[in-house]
């Protein structure tokens, strides 16, 4: 029996998914979900780490109840965010939420003690203003006491496996994402430490995909009543586990991993560092054997879930389905906007500020629901076909189709959309890629697959994949050329 689990970490949402392989064939089932709510305190956005901890401990509550011998566990979440250990081996604080506003300006006030060329040479990474980097050098610019009590430095999956098995390690694939990584020496970048003046010593050895990361301690077994397990070091940037969960049959493919985030991208088997790169804004995230998802961040869903909780606190309570099913009622091509404008990043108002980009850029702003829904998904499709072409352009690969996972695809409307914009078929599934990709790479490391090529055909064997053909393209295409001069997104 080769029962496994996986907890996957959203930005709004987590889950336990526990994995079961019968003849090669992949079986999940959904122990265990629950909400993933940041706490606003005063002008501070905190993850409620402690909470998540706690659901960790249910989901393996569940499994018990269940009777289900567990051979092993990992846990993948979201990027950048982090928190530290104290010298008493205690964490210091609540992490921040990367859309807290303590960053604002700290991009632009680094980048004139260390030109963006250098940190990318040294780094591989896109420019974006939550990156840990930033958030670091915000605190220190704040002398905050984290820094002067903190003694580790643990991303949110690396704090989350210390409390379950008393062990401290960081994890590549999200440790690139704080850009202080350095992908060729292949660990931290001392240099960009030194000119952060952050101790070295605070940030420890880093884990492949794949290898053990410690067992369940003593006193966690003894609370829950539970065997100890093997904890697993995954690609615990849930991107990094979406993308070994992508059922490609050939090493060039193109992918979308659609959420809170759409990250939009191939797999590399080394780091792009060339100027293009650079001046695209594409990262390089670590993946697992040994390569690197060289994609781009676009705002994602994140706009539309924003917009449904403005429209939650004025009384107008609307599931993603109904929606979905209003955008599909409204006006084509009536109104774009660039989701990756930083307007849309922080949370609040969305529909009043997707009125004021309008207003901005001289088009009739959409009103009705459904027209706000369909300004979005629109936008966010010819969006992904801007992003696609740079893929090809930068990776000098012409793709047949694009694969998207995630639980954006469950918004058939915008995996249609997503096809007819880019021109090309959209192989859309699993949903669940986050999670099945952490379970895919424990099996990997337990010897039941060979490797990442024979996880993905059973991936493919096992989850549903429905295929998009491009429709309308005539009308699509006549709408990119508008969606670009509307934005002036060029590049
Ligand atoms: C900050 C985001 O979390 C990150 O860029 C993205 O890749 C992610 O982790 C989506 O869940």
């Amino acid at each position: 029996m080769s029962d496994i689990l996986a907890f996957d970490l959203g930005a709004s949402s987590g889950r336990a998914l526990l994995g079961r392989l019968t003849d090669g064939k992949i079986e999940v089932e959904e122990l265990h979900r629950f909400s993933n709510d940041p706490v606003q305190v005063g002008d501070r956005l905190y993850w409620d780490i402690l909470r998540l901890y706690h659901e960790i401990k249910q989901g393996l509550l569940k499994a018990k109840h269940q009777g289900i011998s567990l051979h092993s566990m990992g846990i993948d979440s979201w990027a950048v965010d982090f928190g530290f250990i104290g010298k008493n081996g205690e964490l210091i604080g609540n992490p921040y939420h990367y859309r807290d506003r303590h960053t604002e300006g700290a991009m632009e006030s680094l980048f004139t003690r260390i030109p963006p060329h250098v940190i990318f040479a040294r780094t591989g990474i896109q420019f974006l203003p939550f990156n840990t980097i930033y958030q670091l050098y915000a605190l220190k610019e704040a002398k905050s006491p984290l820094l002067k009590d903190g003694n580790r430095f643990l991303m949110i999956p690396d704090i989350l496996r210390y409390f379950l098995t008393g062990e401290m390690h960081n994890e590549f694939s999200n440790a690139t994402t704080t850009q202080l990584f350095n992908p060729i020496e292949g660990t931290w970048d001392s240099e960009l430490l030194r000119l952060l003046d952050l101790p070295r010593s605070w940030f420890g050895d880093v884990l492949q995909p794949g290898e053990k990361a410690g067992s369940i301690q003593p006193s966690v077994c003894e609370e829950l009543g539970i065997p100890s397990i093997p904890v697993y070091a995954v690609a615990e940037h849930d991107t990094g586990s979406a993308v070994a969960a992508v059922p490609a049959t050939e090493k060039s493919f193109a992918y979308l991993s659609c959420g809170t985030w759409s990250l939009m991208g191939t797999e590399v088997d080394k780091p792009v560092l060339h100027d293009l790169a650079l001046k695209l804004n594409f990262t390089n995230e670590g993946g697992v054997a040994d390569t690197y998802r060289l994609l781009k961040n676009i705002m994602g869903l994140w706009i539309l879930q924003e917009c449904r909780r403005e429209w939650e606190r004025a009384g107008e309570s609307y599931s993603f389905p109904e929606l979905v099913q209003m955008a599909s009622g409204a006006k084509s091509f009536a109104a774009f906007i660039d989701p990756d404008d930083s307007l849309f990043l922080p949370p609040g108002d969305m529909p009043s500020r997707i009125a004021q980009y309008c207003q901005q850029t001289g088009q009739q702003a959409p009103e009705t629901t459904g027209e706000i829904v369909r300004c979005i998904l629109e936008s966010l499709a010819l969006k992904y076909r801007q992003v696609f072409e740079l893929t090809e352009r930068l990776s000098g690969q012409s793709f047949n189709g694009l694969h998207m996972v995630g639980g954006g695809i469950q918004n058939t409307l915008l995996c249609q959309w997503t096809a007819n914009a880019i021109g090309k078929s959209v192989w859309a599934g699993p949903s669940e890629g986050s999670a099945i990709g952490n379970l895919v790479v424990q099996w990997i490391a337990r010897g039941e697959f060979a490797d990442i090529w024979e996880a993905r055909r059973a991936i493919r064997e096992s989850f549903p994949i429905t295929v998009y053909e491009p429709e309308e393209s005539e009308a699509w295409n006549a709408a990119y050329i508008r969606f670009l001069t509307i934005t002036g997104v060029t590049e």
